[in-house]
């Protein structure tokens, strides 16, 4: 095998997806340069272990990867075949450090794990004996950025851990060269370290480091962020902090106040065009310095978190201390503005080990935070910029630090400037470097190109989660074999904690940057957590759904979570449904005791985050229903459950299938008009087939699939209370069945597995079959709860097809019984335009859908579609309600919960919703 793998590196070909073991074969042949004492850090890295190895020669560009000609190789049914892109020939480099003089930020790439539906429809296509020739496009191999940091004292572990990954000879290569190491070798790095360290990586990992300019990454980073992250900026005063979307178009000019150990000014016009304008040398390694001096800390973290628990007034002269605790009313002074930090102790001729070290840290940290916001508001003025981003690991997501910031910026332009600050704060230089190799292909990725994934159990492994290696680990894992995050989260299973809060909620000072300080909440995380920032899944194969009235003014969420009683409620459900969940989700894998051990671990770590949500509703960036929902699906996938209601699933289907050649019969029997009415009725019915609401998961423990489902459709009188039937009546039966009425293309986003699927939107589909209409079912790319996937629904629609002549046929016609995924590459969007009945994935793994991003294929597939029906409560309501779209839109739901019903329509569970939106 080893030669084989040889050979393909030879032949300069990218593998893209290797098999873990296989790996591990190549891993015990090699030998490491570097004794490895270091584990996996368990940073939730997954797609770091051998599921992304590259080939490549060692060189300073990076291009974009050329999937076409992409083929697999061997074996089809293997579970993760390698994928040959031939004609990808040149090299991918894989990291990029700013190394800074207090710490080191790496910013690295890894290939992704392309598990998606493509190969598992392939096989479900063969043991059908269908084939529609070479229809499908291979997927396009995406990546993720990581985003990594050190203290730079500690550079050795950070050399450990680039080692232990290997991302020093991109990514696994040197695993399969004998652990030889090109000597080549280059990694782009920034900051005053690739100066001083440069020695050092060549000695220790024989790379050379070619040196960036500190300025262009700090802008080059910015502007990328600011550009291809949604939601990356935001405000941070009183506590309250709002996510701020920037049009890319309307960014420039700008400031841009990177505080590291000093701090840069730096005016950005453009991409590429900047001036440092100023900078002061007060600045994160002032407060450092000062602080380890004044109090012994031993980390700029633990100086942060004592600032937390400090009082000022004991250290700052007040203007009320100067005024006889009177304010200073006529020029707005209160009598709790600092005017003197540090000023007290000119008076009160007390030792330094008689203050205490809380209130020296806090005195500091105002004093530097405050003078930086108005250095930079005094800049701003100079060039007249509304905008400031103050970026840099001073800043580190703490409260306090940002509330000051901006009210001096605040306070000293009146309100006219805004102090701005960035998700990725200190990683602008490292991305920066990063983007910096050639044709690296990022600077084209847009906002929706992106998605940002938590590591869902990783953090809550108990020790720091990157960099240095986890103590208390037995021999086996500091020396022999890598262990992986998910086995240290089991061993550490009982000590998982719900993480520290950064602030209470609702506000940190209260009062801004000069007032005495209330609360500043208990311990700050000092563990990879408190970095609030993601794995970015680079995923091009997204884009925007193109029948969005104004993509700009969509927002999916239909409930606003920063209500915090909303907050609240539906953390605490998600809490509620946890217990059943574990309990299918553990059945689903055989209820062995390694599922047991997973489920256990699994509901901790959820848990767990969402008790960080509770105290820190913004720790993930902005959040919505939909976020939390598909959190939990992704905390599911890390734990290994791969489907939990995989048999349920089946069930239902199966039972379903059952009666729908009745169902049939009934509706043929029909008039068109009642027949139209039935559909619908019967769509809104079998939406209660939903695993993911607790009183219907109650109703299920009364009765059979059968007998909910006949209890729901008598309960279905109209008016519902939404009910737009009438006029959608109208647009589809027209005057007297006028077949020019049709639509042309209808676009059904389905939901659940069984009844909902089978003994809903089937048979509405085939309506519109049957009236000429092209139907496009749009389905999960991924499980989440017991929604139907497009894996999935070939099966479903072949079983169906049994039993009717319009599906068959319509299956037939375009060969596409079980795959009618359109192929995008191979430019067959003509074709698609002639099937009447096709299945596209939706490009998510959730039971709600924000269509800001989609796979292509739906993309592709909406483009002749005049009718979009959304269905369930996931798409339609807890998302999508307030969408507009260019064209006629129904939107299906039951209301399957008491609060839910109120709050949007002002009715009671099991409420339904027919909301048809024509276009206009
Ligand atoms: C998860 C769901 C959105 C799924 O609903 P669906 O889209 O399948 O109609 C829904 O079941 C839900 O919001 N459940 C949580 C609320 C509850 O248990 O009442
Ligand atoms: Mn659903």
């Amino acid at each position: 095998m080893a030669g084989s793998v040889e050979k393909e590196q030879q032949q300069n070909q990218v593998v893209g997806i290797i098999e873990e073991e296989k790996l591990q074969k190549q891993e015990s042949k090699s030998s490491i340069k570097i004794t490895r004492t270091q584990v996996e850090s368990g940073e939730g890295e997954r797609e770091m272990t051998p599921t992304a190895a590259n080939s490549m020669h060692r060189s300073g560009s990076r291009p974009q990867l050329d999937v076409s000609k992409a083929e697999i190789q061997g074996n089809e049914e293997e579970k993760y075949p390698t994928i040959l892109l031939p004609n990808q020939s040149d090299d991918l480099s894989h990291l990029a450090l700013d190394i800074g003089g207090s710490l080191i930020k790496l910013v690295y790439f890894s290939r992704h794990e392309n598990q998606s539906v493509d190969d598992k429809r392939k096989s479900v296509k063969e043991r059908l004996g269908f084939s529609n020739g070479n229809r499908r496009s291979y997927p396009i191999l995406g990546g993720r950025l990581h985003f990594v940091k050190f203290e730079t004292r500690k550079i050795n572990e950070c050399l450990d851990f680039i080692h232990s990954k290997q991302l020093h000879c991109g990514g696994l290569e040197s695993r399969y060269s004998d652990g030889v190491t090109d000597q080549n070798g280059i990694i782009k790095a920034t900051g005053g370290g690739a100066y001083k360290y440069a020695d050092l990586f060549k000695e220790r990992l024989g790379v050379s480091l070619d040196k960036e300019d500190e300025m262009d990454c700090l802008v080059a980073g910015a502007n990328f962020l600011l550009k291809a992250i949604r939601h990356e900026a935001f405000t941070h005063m009183e506590g309250q902090k709002e996510f701020v979307q920037i049009e890319p178009n309307d960014l420039f000019p700008y400031l841009l106040v990177n505080i590291g150990s000093g701090v840069s000014m730096i005016k950005v016009d453009g991409d590429g065009t900047f001036e440092r304008i100023s900078g002061t040398n007060v600045g994160g390694g002032t407060y450092w310095g000062l602080g380890r001096l004044l109090t012994k800390c031993k980390s700029f973290d633990e100086l942060l978190e004592l600032s937390q628990k400090g009082d000022n007034r004991s250290m700052d002269m007040l203007v009320g201390d100067i005024y006889g605790g009177l304010d200073y009313s006529k020029i707005g002074l209160s009598a709790s503005t600092i005017a003197s930090s540090f000023g007290k102790t000119i008076s009160e001729k007390k030792e330094l080990e008689e203050y205490r070290p809380e209130d020296i840290s806090l005195s500091l940290l105002r004093m530097i935070s405050y003078n930086i916001g108005q250095i930079a508001y005094l800049n701003a003025l100079r060039f007249r910029l509304k905008r400031i981003f103050f970026g840099g690991f001073f800043i580190r997501g703490h409260a306090y630090t940002m509330d000051t910031i901006s009210f001096a910026v605040h306070f000293w332009s009146n309100g006219e400037a805004q102090a701005m600050f960035l998700r990725h704060e200190g990683f602008l230089g490292a991305l920066g470097a990063f983007m910096s190799y050639e044709k690296h292909g990022l600077d084209d990725l847009m906002v929706h190109q992106l998605v940002e994934r938590f590591p869902m159990g990783a953090p809550y492994t108990g020790g720091k989660i990157h960099g240095p290696p986890l103590g208390n680990l037995n021999e086996k894992a500091k020396f022999s074999m890598q262990i992986s995050w998910m086995e240290k989260f089991l061993r550490k299973g009982t000590e998982i904690t719900a993480p520290v809060p950064m602030s209470p909620l609702g506000g940190t000072t209260g009062l801004g940057g000069f007032e005495v300080p209330l609360s500043k909440g208990s311990t700050l995380r000092s563990d990879a957590s408190a970095l609030s920032v993601g794995v970015l899944h680079l995923v091009p194969t997204l884009e925007v759904f193109p029948l969005l009235a104004d993509p700009k003014l969509y927002e999916p969420n239909t409930i606003d979570l920063s209500d915090n009683n909303e907050l609240e409620y539906w953390l605490t459900i998600l809490s509620e449904h946890l217990s059943d969940l574990v309990d299918k989700a553990v059945a689903s894998e055989g209820g062995t005791d390694d599922a047991k051990r997973r489920g256990d671990a699994f509901a901790r770590a959820f848990s767990a985050h969402l008790a960080r949500l509770m105290e820190e509703p913004s720790a993930y960036g902005k959040l919505g229903l939909a976020n939390l929902l598909e959190m939990r699906e992704e905390c599911l996938r890390e734990f290994h459950f791969v489907d939990a209601y995989r048999s349920i699933k089946q069930r239902e289907n199966e039972a379903s299938l059952a009666v729908l050649p009745d169902l049939l019969v009934e509706l043929d029997s029909m008039d068109e008009e009642s027949r139209l009415l039935t559909l619908i009725e019967g769509v809104l019915a079998a939406n209660i087939f939903d695993w993911g609401s607790r009183a219907c998961v109650d109703l299920y423990h009364k009765g059979t699939i059968i007998e909910i489902y006949r209890m729901s459709c008598n309960k279905m009188r109209r008016p519902w209370r939404v009910d737009d039937f009438d006029d959608f009546k109208e647009r589809m039966l027209g005057a007297k069945n006028n077949k020019n009425t049709r639509h042309k293309r209808a676009l059904l986003f389905v939901d659940n597995s069984g009844a909902d699927i089978v003994l809903g939107m089937l048979p509405l589909a085939r309506e519109l079959l049957r009236r000429g209409t092209e139907v496009v079912l749009v389905a999960n790319s991924l499980p989440a709860l017991n929604d139907v996937t497009a894996m999935e629904l070939p099966d479903i629609i072949a079983e169906a097809a049994k039993h009717c002549d319009i599906l068959r046929h319509a299956a037939e016609v375009g060969g596409l019984l079980v795959d009618a995924m359109i192929n995008t590459s191979n430019s067959s969007k003509e074709n698609s335009s002639s099937v009447p009945l096709m299945v596209v994935e939706n490009g998510c793994g959730s039971p709600c859908i924000d269509l800001r991003q989609v796979s292509s294929e739906l993309a592709a597939a909406a483009k002749d579609a005049d009718l979009l029906i959304l269905e369930g409560m996931g798409r339609a309501l807890h998302t999508n309600l307030d969408a507009r779209f260019k064209c006629d839109a129904l939107k299906l739901a039951m209301v399957k919960n008491q609060r839910l019903a109120e709050k949007l329509v002002k009715g009671n569970i099991y409420d339904c919703i027919c909301k048809y939106e024509p276009v206009s």
